[in-house]
């Protein structure tokens, strides 16, 4: 099984002396093509330092990481901005769409940035569209559309290029929950059907329980880890648990 992610003892410290804080305390887990994983914690346990470090918008204090067997930290500016564009599908809470383009736009600005030909940029439009089925949507501006279309469009964006790894940050979390359903069935559906890769930070265990793991990072080093077996009910109630023995969230409130 190939390995797109490898993060090896990373430690990451902010401040200055006499004020250092250790975010992240030796954190080392494998990621293989085509496992959809959940991160999970409560506030400030570190998941958002390890996702901007793996997604190279911050660097670690020591460890390493490779993704598609590449070393990051070896990376220039310029290759890191390459490697970022070729490599990684990024989703974020909000949809980041740019307004004044319409969703197609948006959809085709990375393969645009590489200057790749209209008729490939066209059919994988076409492709990623149906896909997250958005075909009718394509020729409207974000404003025109819903948050839950425009979380579709901006997953299109992400996938345009077929990244290794798509790093997904609380993408439901400005969704109703229908809306937010249909967005996980789709990163599911891409997961089985392109075995893509996908990593996602969440406090939800709905949003969780479509993942085939979970790993739980508390204080700054990964608690535990869950795996999903053949129920994922049962795989959602054993998300709840442990996030209640994590000390984040009032197990009876979730339900
Ligand atoms: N730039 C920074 N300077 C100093 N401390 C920071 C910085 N960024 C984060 N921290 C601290 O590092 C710890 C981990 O923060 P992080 O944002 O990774 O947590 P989180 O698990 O993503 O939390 P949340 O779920 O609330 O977003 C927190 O104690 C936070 O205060």
């Amino acid at each position: 099984m190939k390995d797109i992610l490898i993060v090896e003892n990373i430690k990451k410290e902010y401040g200055k002396r006499g004020a250092r804080y250790e975010a992240l305390k030796g954190v080392s887990f494998k990621i293989n093509k085509g496992e959809f994983v959940g991160i999970m914690g409560s506030s400030g346990a570190g998941k958002s330092t390890l996702l901007n470090i793996i997604s190279t918008i911050d660097n670690q204090s020591s460890g390493k990481v490779y993704i598609n067997n590449n070393d990051i930290s070896k990376m220039n500016q310029n290759q890191i901005a390459d490697f970022r564009r070729d490599n990684l599908g990024f989703v974020f809470q909000d949809s980041n769409l740019l307004e004044t383009l319409t969703v197609k736009e948006n959809i085709m600005l990375p393969l645009s940035l590489k200057n790749e030909k209209v008729s490939v940029i066209e059919s994988r439009i076409q492709e990623v569209a149906k896909s997250l089925d958005i075909e009718s949507i394509l020729n409207k501006y974000p404003y025109e559309i819903s948050g839950g279309q425009k979380q579709r469009g901006a997953v299109c964006r992400a996938i345009i290029t077929k990244p290794a790894l798509i790093l997904a940050d609380e993408p439901t979390g400005a969704l109703d929950s229908k809306s937010a359903r249909s967005l996980l069935d789709s990163f599911s559906k891409l997961n089985k059907e392109d075995e893509s890769t996908i990593l996602m930070v969440t406090h939800d265990a709905m949003s969780a329980s479509y993942c085939n793991r979970i790993l739980f990072i508390k204080d700054g080093i990964i608690f535990t880890e869950l795996v999903k077996g053949d129920s994922t009910k049962e795989f959602y109630h054993k998300i709840l648990d442990t996030v209640a023995l994590l000390g984040g969230v009032d197990k009876n409130e979730l339900i």
